[in-house]
C-alpha cells in the first residue's frame, strides 16, 4: 500500500476520553500538527505496525487514522492503542510508530458493542500480521533508537 511504511513521532495529547472509558481500549492521540502532516492521500481506515513511548520498549501496535464515523468526529484524529499494559498514562510523552499494513477502512456501527468487537478483531488481526518476517522486521529499525534531543516531530 502506498506510504508504508509510514513513520512517525510526536507527543501524546488528550483526546475526547472515551477510548478508555466507554471502550475499554485506550488510544494515544497525536496532536493536531502531527495528523496534519499525514498525507492528504493516505486512506484513512484500520492499520497496524510498532509503537515506543520515549525511550522505552517497542510494542505492537492498532493504529486508527480518520473522523471515527461512530462519533463523527469533525476533526480527523491518528490514535494509537498499544497492545501491551502500562501500568500509568503517558500523556505529554513522544510516541514513536512505524506503520507497516492495512486493515480495514473505518466503519459506522450499530451499537459500542460491535464497535468493540470490530477493535478486538483488528488486534488478533495485528498480532499475526506483525509475526511476520516483513513486518518483524520494523521492529528493529533505527527509527526506535535515535540518542535523545532527536526525539521531535520532524525527524
Ligand atoms: C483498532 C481500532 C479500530 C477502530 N475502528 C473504528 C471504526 O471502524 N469506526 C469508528 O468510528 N471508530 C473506530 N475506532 C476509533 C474509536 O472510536 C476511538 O478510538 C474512540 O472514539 C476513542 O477516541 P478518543 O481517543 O478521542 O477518546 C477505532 C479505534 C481503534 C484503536
Ligand atoms: N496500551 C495503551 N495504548 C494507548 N494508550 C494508553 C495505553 N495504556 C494507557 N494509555 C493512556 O491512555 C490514554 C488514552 O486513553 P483514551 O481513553 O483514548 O483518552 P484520550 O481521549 O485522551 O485519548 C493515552 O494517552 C495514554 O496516556
Ligand atoms: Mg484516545
Amino acid at each position: 500500500m502506498r506510504h508504508l511504511p509510514y513513520f512517525c513521532r510526536g507527543e501524546v495529547v488528550k483526546g475526547f476520553g472515551r477510548g478508555s472509558k466507554e471502550l475499554g481500549i485506550p488510544t494515544a492521540n497525536f496532536s493536531e500538527q502531527v495528523v496534519e502532516s499525514f498525507p492528504s492521500d493516505m486512506s484513512t481506515g484500520i492499520y497496524y505496525g510498532w509503537a515506543c513511548v520515549g525511550n522505552g520498549d517497542v510494542h505492537k501496535m492498532v493504529v486508527s487514522i480518520g473522523w471515527n464515523p461512530f462519533y463523527k468526529n469533525i476533526k480527523k484524529s491518528v490514535e494509537t492503542h498499544i497492545i501491551h499494559t502500562f501500568k500509568d498514562d503517558f500523556y505529554g510523552e513522544i510516541l514513536s510508530i512505524v506503520i507497516t499494513g492495512y486493515i480495514r477502512p473505518e466503519k459506522n456501527f450499530d451499537s459500542v458493542e460491535a464497535l468493540i468487537s470490530a477493535i478486538q478483531e483488528d488486534i488478533e488481526e495485528a498480532k499475526r500480521q506483525l509475526d511476520l518476517p516483513e513486518h518483524l522486521k520494523l521492529k528493529e529499525d533505527n527509527f526506535f533508537r535515535l540518542p535523545e534531543g532527536k526525539t521531535v516531530n520532524n525527524h
